[in-house]
């Protein structure tokens, strides 16, 4: 009820404020962006209070209203709820698109190459064209996964590389070469994502858009100044204080084939500047991309449903986790 007083409340108001930040209302599972709404200050003050109260209302909707599902540039930021799969689809599959999606499987972590592929073929981008491309040292042990119409496997090889952190930060690098000798003749779209990971819920179409990046399950709640973004000023992927709008996961980006060709090659000289001064970034090639994309917003966020982890309890504001993180023996798999 006290949702429907405040969408009530909106749409009767004329204007002269614009709210500028990612704001949000929910009534029952529609959830509507309010960037769009103009309002006079003493509205604002009316809505600051329903808000207030709205906010306590329920778990859920305050995460959406931290986060917003709209960021300050308009980006969609997607959550359940904020989409229709049949629209989406209706849109993407005529297209006949594939999407490549690449993953490291190097060393011990071919291990978790089954799992996630047959999940994959569960609920990731279910009826499109998709072509997994799969980096690894030892391609006789990619494991045979039946895939569906529409779907194949490609095996490129690397080498491997005795720090788990060298494998991490050449991925950029081997994405770029990737997308320049076979992906783009290949794939108009391309996910670049982590294989210690397990798709549980549907991860769909949704997800395309011109230059995706999917906010950090471990800091969705932290506020700017303890983002663990590089803070030494000799590091390229160095970020002021005063900079950055999100904290976004290295396991999962993606977007058009030249948008994220820009992005690899952009990440991938970065690094090699870094490696000439001796100097490694605090999360690797992931404090990099952060760098990017405050230069490079992204057009489109995927919300924490799209990157969890079984590390972490799941909350109640998530109605769906569609792809989490597994729980790693770290001593076990990393080479060092
Ligand atoms: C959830 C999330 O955003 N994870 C990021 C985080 O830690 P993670 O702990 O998730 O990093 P990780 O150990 O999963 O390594 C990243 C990826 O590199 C590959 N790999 C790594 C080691 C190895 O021996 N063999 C191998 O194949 C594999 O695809 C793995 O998924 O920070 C990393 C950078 O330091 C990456 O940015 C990860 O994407
Ligand atoms: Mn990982």
């Amino acid at each position: 009820m006290l949702n429907l007083l405040f969408i009530v409340l909106l749409m009767g108001k004329q204007s002269s404020f614009l709210i500028q930040f990612p704001f949000v209302v929910q009534y029952k599972d529609k959830i509507m962006p309010l960037t769009i709404c103009n309002l006079s200050s003493h509205n604002f003050m009316l809505i600051s209070i329903f808000y207030i109260i709205f906010s306590q209302h329920s778990e859920r909707s305050k995460v959406l209203l931290q986060h917003g599902v709209v960021t300050s540039w308009l980006a969609p930021i997607v959550w359940e709820g904020t989409f229709d799969s049949a629209v989406i689809d209706g849109i993407y599959k005529p297209l006949n698109v594939t999407i490549a999606t690449t993953v490291f499987a190097v060393g011990k972590y071919i291990t978790y190459l089954k799992d996630f592929l047959e999940s994959a073929e569960k609920h990731y981008m279910v009826g499109y064209n998709i072509n997994y491309y799969i980096f690894t040292d030892q391609p006789e042990n990619i494991p045979a996964v039946t895939l569906a119409a529409g779907r194949s496997l490609w095996s490129l090889r690397v080498p491997a590389f005795n720090r788990w952190q060298e494998i991490s930060l050449q991925r950029m690098s081997f994405i770029r070469k990737a997308i320049e000798e076979q992906i783009r003749k290949e794939a108009s779209f391309i996910f670049c994502l982590d294989v210690d990971m397990r798709f549980d819920n549907h991860w769909g179409a949704e997800a395309l858009g011109n230059l995706v990046a999917v906010i950090h399950p471990w800091f969705y709640q932290a506020s700017r100044d303890s983002f663990p973004y590089e803070r030494r000023p000799e590091s390229l992927a160095y970020v002021h204080a005063d900079e950055g709008d999100f904290y976004y996961g290295g396991a999962v980006f993606g977007g058009l084939i030249d948008e994220v060709y820009k992005l690899t090659g952009t990440c991938e000289e970065h690094l090699v500047i870094d490696k000439g001064k001796d100097i490694e970034a605090v999360w690797q090639e992931e404090s990099h991309l952060n760098w990017y994309f405050i230069y490079n917003k992204p057009t489109k966020l995927l919300s924490m449903e799209y990157l969890w982890s079984d590390e972490k309890v799941k909350i109640t504001e998530l109605k769906v986790v569609r792809l989490s993180t597994i729980k790693k023996n770290l001593a076990a798999v990393r080479p060092n």
